[in-house]
């Protein structure tokens, strides 16, 4: 089953109008052909900025979400919100809104649920620690933080998700994993989504894989059988995000 290759730029607490403006002009004028699906992540303050100037096929993203649509939630963005300003995709559970903001696995998928709800189409981030890594748990950590966004789903759902293995050790830290660590943590979960959801979501949901991916690795990253794609950070600020949406699987 051919699964379109997903280019996620996850700009973080990063960019001004004028940076984004810059980063914009260079999407509008690198000629992507459209064959892999490009998302591109700024911080709320621009996203209306970035829907109304991006010609180039580039969709745009939020960071994260409530799991309420409105009400006395200071400083938070609802579903509702996001779709209203005609931004179709949302980030949700990156490992930096459940480390540094308190996001639980349940509020995790109770985010999910609710951006789907709206129809929003979400990019649902998953990923062990180092320690976990050490102690060889990688899979079941994986496992257990999908299996609670999938305990909110049905299956028709799983159309709208694109699921994000980031590895929190390799999150800005220049470590990238190497192509079998993630391949075997993809075709795992792959594997999961299988035996937990049906042959056919595990078979069209895009896995791709975030944690210090650049213009240099995406190559050989994206040959690798199960990485679907990549959810880019510090490089998504750079011209070689360019290069990494042109990624050939
Ligand atoms: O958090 C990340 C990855 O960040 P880096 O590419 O900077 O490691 N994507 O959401």
């Amino acid at each position: 089953m051919a699964r379109k290759f997903f280019v996620g730029g996850n700009f973080k607490m990063n960019g001004s109008q004028k940076a984004i403006k810059v980063i914009v002009d260079d999407l509008n004028n690198a000629k992507l052909d459209g064959s892999n699906e490009v998302v591109i992540a700024p911080p709320a303050l621009y996203l209306t900025q970035v829907r109304d100037t991006i010609q180039a096929p580039v969709e745009v993203a939020a960071q994260n979400a409530y799991f309420k649509n409105s009400g006395a939630f200071t400083g938070e963005i609802s579903p509702e919100q996001i779709k209203d300003a005609g931004i179709p995709w949302v980030i949700l559970g990156h490992s930096e809104r459940r480390s540094l903001f308190g996001d639980t696995e349940e509020v995790v998928a109770d985010k999910v649920k609710a951006a789907l709800d709206q129809g929003l189409k979400v990019i649902a981030c998953i990923g062990e620690t180092l320690e976990e890594r050490e102690k060889g748990v990688t899979n079941d950590v994986c496992q257990k933080q999908l299996g609670a966004i999938a305990k909110v789903l049905e299956e028709k759902d799983w159309a709208n998700i694109v699921v994000a293995y980031e590895p929190v050790w390799a999150i800005g830290t220049g470590k990238v994993a190497t192509k079998d660590q993630a391949q075997e943590v993809h075709a795992d979960l792959r594997k999961w989504l299988a035996s937990t959801v049906s042959q056919s979501v595990a078979d069209a949901t895009r896995i791709i894989y975030g944690g210090s991916v650049n213009g240099k690795n995406c190559g050989d990253l994206g040959a690798a059988a199960d990485i679907d794609g990549f959810l880019v950070g510090g490089a998504s600020l750079k011209p070689e995000f360019i290069d990494i949406a042109r990624t050939k699987k």
